[in-house]
């Protein structure tokens, strides 16, 4: 079995208990009642002419193993948010050791201390305000099943991430109309040419092309050189995974990347914000 089919097997077990039917007023009636996220679409077509910096949150993988296993994720967080256009947490602990808590603290982190979802802080602790930018945040995680989409919204998240090849598409469709629902953006993620195929078919507007090979482990940008020009021009693009330099970033940004997802160069980074801003190109 191969390591995506195992984590897949395990997180539906996770979930089980949590399972509950899940409506779309469900969720437009949560999205009515929370504080607007700041738009993660939005930011990652704000870089102005700059490669945008998704900056993750991941402690371990099975890939790399140990990566920071005692970071505090809002913390990080807050190293990140001068520069990062938007944030990635992994609330997966089994296999990248984090939680929802995670997600919890750094929307509270990036809002300006306020744990509280009640008003809106988002907008308070923004650029308009004057205060440090408050960048929107994805749940990284292997969603199969709306109840996580609440969680997400109800956690502070802006935006979710379908994996294309852990689904099928009557799974797509459902966590798709739930995450718009939720008033939250979807990453659609894929590693080969049909998976961009069924993500266009399901209506993706942001794709993410995932240079490591969930089943193998193998990291090569070339993936992204070869699948990123395949994307329809409204398509926001990303790349993501086995990014470290400004080079690394500069090479899929020339195959037409908005926007890079990072995780452990910045998180084993001395000045992550730093590294972002040689992301930035
Ligand atoms: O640490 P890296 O190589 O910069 O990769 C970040 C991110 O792309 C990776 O964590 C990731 C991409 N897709 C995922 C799906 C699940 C868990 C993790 C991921």
């Amino acid at each position: 079995m191969d390591k995506l089919t195992e984590i897949m097997a395990w997180k539906r077990r996770e979930i089980a208990p949590l399972v509950r039917p899940v409506s779309l007023g469900e969720l437009a009636a949560l999205n009515a009642r929370l504080p607007a996220p700041p738009s993660f679409a939005a930011a990652l077509r704000r870089a102005d002419g700059k490669t945008a910096v998704i900056a993750e949150i991941k402690r371990r993988s099975p890939s790399a193993g140990a990566i920071a296993e005692n970071a505090s994720a809002p913390a990080q967080a807050r190293r990140y948010q001068s520069a990062a256009s938007a944030m990635s947490v992994l609330t997966d602990h089994k296999y990248f050791g984090g939680t929802l808590d995670d997600l919890r603290a750094v929307a509270a982190a990036l809002r300006g201390g306020d744990s509280e979802v009640t008003s809106d802080k988002w907008q308070v602790a923004g650029d308009e305000a004057g205060g440090a930018p408050c960048p929107p945040i994805i749940r990284k995680d292997f969603m199969v099943h709306p109840v996580q989409v609440a969680e997400a919204r109800e956690a502070g998240a802006g935006a979710i991430l379908i994996i294309v090849r852990a689904l099928d598409d009557g799974e797509i469709e459902t966590l798709h109309a739930a995450a718009r629902a939720a008033g939250l953006d979807a990453l659609f993620e894929i590693h080969h040419e049909d998976e961009l195929a069924r993500a266009l078919r399901h209506g993706a507007r942001i794709i993410g092309v995932n240079n490591r090979d969930l089943s193998v482990f193998k990291t090569d940008l070339a993936l992204s050189e070869r699948l990123i020009p395949q994307f329809p021009r409204d398509v926001i693009a990303v790349s993501e995974s086995g990014i470290f330099t400004g080079a690394d970033a500069a090479r899929v940004r020339a195959a037409g990347a908005h926007a890079v997802l990072v995780g452990e160069a910045l998180m084993k980074a001395r000045d992550p914000a730093a590294l972002i801003r040689e992301l930035n190109g």
